[in-house]
């Protein structure tokens, strides 16, 4: 179903209260299938939260994850060691583009019995589940982080532990670290040392506590860039946030006061405030931070500033090509994009095409990003639902904030 944005002014003042972050979620949910005593708070309802809670109390011998990346990657590690269990793991069509094979060849070097259903190297793969004996393997790191984030989350319940090498360049850092961290707080040791990181074995029950899952930090950079879209003096009140984030995209606090948005944190929630209209073109590498990619180029290409994106390598293995399509969606709207296979370069541009009907690609990132565009001219989001991706309400949210969205 398309929506239809009409040129929208928001009120003064909002707020907005966002579900659980959908990486921590798909961790800590992995976690407690592994370590059933303890608890979870402020999971995301996000559909790739939902199929991956699915996923792990599922019995059948087929299971589809969809387009659910960190399912997929999590759950390739985690049937792995399902002493007895023959699953095959599979997803959506996009799923079978999405390269699997470094993750499935650690596991493989680790003793994991996996193979390819369809296409070397891609989802589905055929899983049967047993006992890893062995605990060192090596492995590329610069083409996601998930495969890393995966082979931890298993780590402590192979019998001597893992010590994992990673080979060149690292991407998606703080992804990993959220890793570690969410290891560290269920009280599993874990080191990371240079390019090598160390997962201490664990069999005993660990102390039962209650996890609060902090909310989805991508999913607030939308309204960051709703509040640097909007007139000087707008405030938007997001919550549940913390100052010490254990996700990479809390780095929006320091990207958007390039946009005049300053971010005050009270209690759990933060305010974002539009300061300045006085903004000057970006330079930004976004390795860290890879999901925030598209909100901030349509940010700026809304600001009609120009900006250079580097540390984008990984965007042409998401949902969508985010590169490809970035360009095209932003050049129906009249802007201008070079891309080359990681980086985005903007050219300043002073003029928004009205009514524009903007393709999504199967990628709520693309709907979700592009939405705040209705703050300037009237825009068209093409099948509107892929956003439940990661944030069901999304355009109920902001419907509330004053956004006059009809079907
Ligand atoms: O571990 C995670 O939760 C994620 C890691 C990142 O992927 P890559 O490491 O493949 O860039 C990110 O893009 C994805 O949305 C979530
Ligand atoms: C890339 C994303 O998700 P995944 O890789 O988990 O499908 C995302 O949410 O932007």
């Amino acid at each position: 179903m398309h929506f239809t944005l009409q040129k929208s002014k928001i009120a003064k003042q909002s707020s907005i209260q966002i579900t659980g972050s959908k990486s921590e979620s798909n961790r800590l949910l992995l976690l407690q299938a592994l370590y059933p005593e303890f608890k979870l708070e402020n999971v995301s309802n996000s559909d790739d939260s939902n199929l991956m809670t699915n996923a792990l109390s599922s019995q059948s011998e087929l299971v589809d994850i969809h387009h659910a990346g960190t399912a997929m990657r999590f759950l390739t590690a985690y049937f792995s060691i399902q002493e007895g269990r023959e699953t095959v793991l599979t997803g959506s069509k996009r799923m079978k583009e999405r390269p699997i094979k470094i993750l499935v060849e650690a596991l493989q070097e680790l003793g994991a019995e996996i193979s390819y259903v369809e296409n070397e190297g891609y989802p589905p793969i055929k899983i049967k589940g047993k006992k890893l004996i062995k605990s060192n393997v090596s492995l590329k790191a610069n083409v996601s982080s998930q495969y890393i984030s995966a082979l931890l989350l298993i780590a402590s319940k192979l019998e001597n532990g893992l010590e994992l090498t990673l080979e060149g360049e690292i991407t998606s850092i703080p992804y990993i670290k959220m890793t570690l961290s969410l290891l560290d707080e269920i009280g599993v040791e874990t080191s990371f040392i240079d390019q090598v990181i160390t997962v201490k074995p664990n069999t005993k029950n660990l102390e039962p506590k209650t996890l609060v899952v902090e909310s989805d930090w991508s999913s607030a950079s939308y309204y960051f860039s709703i509040a640097a879209i909007s007139e000087v003096g707008t405030e938007i009140t997001i919550a549940s946030y913390k100052e010490n984030s254990l996700q990479g995209d809390s780095v929006l606090v320091d990207i958007y006061k390039h946009f005049g948005v300053t971010s005050t944190y009270q209690g759990n929630s933060i305010t974002l405030k539009k300061e300045t209209s006085n903004i000057t073109p970006l330079t930004l590498d976004l390795k860290n931070a890879p999901d925030i990619a598209q909100t901030i180029a349509v940010t700026c290409f809304a600001l009609g500033i120009p900006c250079d994106l580097t540390g984008l390598h990984t965007l042409k293995i998401k949902e969508t090509d985010r590169l490809v399509a970035l360009k095209t969606e932003i050049e129906k709207l009249g802007g201008q994009v070079e891309i080359t296979d990681k980086s985005l370069h903007l050219l300043a541009s002073n003029n928004i095409k009205e009514l524009v009907s903007i393709a999504t690609y199967n990628d709520h990132r693309m709907a979700m990003a592009f939405a705040p565009l209705a703050l300037k001219e009237a825009i068209i989001i093409e099948d509107a639902a892929v956003v439940s991706k990661s944030y069901p309400t999304f355009w109920d949210d902001l419907k509330s904030i004053g956004f006059q969205i009809t079907k």
